[in-house]
């Protein structure tokens, strides 16, 4: 597990086993235990340069993710061959993208249920989907189908958007019998997104996560809920509350899909409400930055430095410096906010926003991840003396997921291909100790 975002590692973090103090505490096996598990519907991403008319021509929404049938799939598909309007063709997915910059970033392990073709050809969309995935996302328990994944178009506009039409192939086809409880039970997070319940006929993704999400509540393993796309939400709100509310320890989500969700369209407004449901809030918001919401012990909770910011709740701010925790897990929960905006105000040239918002959770996840490692390696640290939901405190929460959103951008790409440099060689090097 490596060290969490990056900064001057003022805190006792064991990234190496050579030291002989370290071996002494804990056996290997514990630390090889460390890894988090998501449920995703396996998909390529199919992605071309396209204007808003070629989008309301095939029935599209800007900056959504809906289905398309088969034949219209194959429209598309011809149109953009004939204009040889196809970029790339790259594994997808929101939760496996996230769990392959989960693994890039932390370099341990993490753990995809789903589907795969059974029958793969070399070249085909499910060879690029195993090709394109990280070594370090163990895809061993992947059910075989008989038949294609997902594809998904994946359409960029001039101003950078992007907009989806899915065709579903057997992607939703994960049976329960697929979702190992010891699995789930072992794990540091679950994963998963609202696209798990868009199903057509006899399809059986929902009921197999819907078992996931139960064995992971009865193991104490945080639910991470990612909400995808705000039509999902919009269909049924009051379900997803009340889901929410059940099941969920984060969520993450975007302020199109929190408005959806909560009626706010103010980002810390909507975390704000969110809080009642949930645990934790991360909200992306496109060129705003990023906003988090969550609880901590009010007696131990630690006022932050920086200037305090103005918005709809006043200096919210203002206890950014304190770590997360679950509401359960405080005596007396205090509200806690956070804010950044873009790094660096965000890279010069945005080609692509593809999974900025995944990028974002993927660092979240590995500051979780490494903070049940850490528990594991260094059981009477001071860092545990309460149970805390992450290693670090908001404030550094939100830099890290904004750097790494940033890396998303940069290139160009919803799956990192290599993680954060180990120095920041810009005059930004003071943002991670700021
Ligand atoms: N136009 C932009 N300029 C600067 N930074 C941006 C811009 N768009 C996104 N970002 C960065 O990326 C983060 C996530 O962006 P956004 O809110 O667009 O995610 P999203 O809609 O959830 O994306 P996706 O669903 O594709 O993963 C933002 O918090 C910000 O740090
Ligand atoms: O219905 C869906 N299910 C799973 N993933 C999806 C769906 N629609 C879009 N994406 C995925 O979202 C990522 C960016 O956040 C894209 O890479 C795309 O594959």
């Amino acid at each position: 597990m490596k060290f969490p975002g990056q900064r001057k590692s003022k805190h006792y973090f064991p990234v190496g086993a050579r030291d002989p103090l370290l071996v002494q505490t804990k056996p290997q096996a514990e630390q090889s235990a460390s890894y988090i598990v998501g449920i995703d519907q396996t998909l390529v991403d199919i992605e071309a340069q396209v204007d808003v008319e070629f989008l309301q021509r095939y029935g599209l929404s800007k900056g959504h993710s809906l289905l398309v049938t088969d034949s219209v799939a194959e429209a598309i598909y011809q149109e953009l061959q004939s204009r040889r309007l196809i970029e790339s063709q790259f594994a997808g997915g929101t939760i496996a993208n996230t769990l392959h910059n989960y693994s890039v970033l932390s370099d341990s392990a993490s753990v995809l249920l789903g589907v795969m073709s059974q029958q793969i050809e070399v070249g085909g969309y499910a060879y690029r989907y195993l090709c394109n995935t990280s070594s370090k996302v163990d895809l061993n328990y992947l059910q075989p189908v008989p038949g294609p994944i997902g594809r998904c178009f994946t359409f960029v506009t001039d101003d950078g958007d992007r907009s989806f039409g899915i065709n579903a192939g057997l992607m939703n086809r994960l049976t329960d019998d697929y979702v190992p409880a010891e699995l789930i039970q072992g794990a540091s997070a679950l994963v998963i997104s609202a696209y798990l319940v868009r199903e057509l006929e006899g399809d059986t993704i929902k009921q197999a996560t819907l078992k996931a999400v139960q064995q992971a509540q009865a193991a104490k393993v945080p639910v991470v809920l990612t909400l995808g796309t705000r039509f999902i939400i919009d269909e049924q709100p009051l379900w997803w509350r009340e889901f929410i509310e059940r099941y969920v320890t984060v969520l993450a989500m975007n302020e199109e899909e929190a408005e959806a969700l909560t009626g706010f369209k103010d980002p810390l407004l909507a975390a704000d409400k969110a809080l009642e449901w949930c645990d934790l809030v991360l909200c992306t918001a496109g060129a705003t930055g990023l906003f988090m919401a969550g609880y901590t012990e009010e007696e131990t909770r630690r006022e932050t430095s920086h200037p305090l910011l103005p918005g709809a709740i006043a200096e919210f701010n203002r206890y950014e410096f304190s770590r997360p925790m679950t509401r359960a897990a405080c005596e007396r929960p205090c509200r806690v906010f956070a804010h950044i905006a873009p790094y660096m105000g965000g890279p010069d040239f945005i080609k692509n926003t593809n999974g900025a918002g995944d990028g974002a959770l993927s660092a979240i996840l590995h500051d979780m991840a490494a903070n049940r490692y850490h528990r594991q390696m260094v059981p009477n640290s001071a860092k545990h003396q309460q149970a805390c939901l992450a290693y670090s405190s908001f404030s550094q929460l939100c830099k890290y997921a904004n750097r790494v959103s940033y890396e998303v951008l940069k290139q160009s790409s919803p799956r990192l291909s290599r993680g954060l440099p180990e120095r920041e060689d810009s005059l930004e090097e003071a943002y991670w100790e700021r």
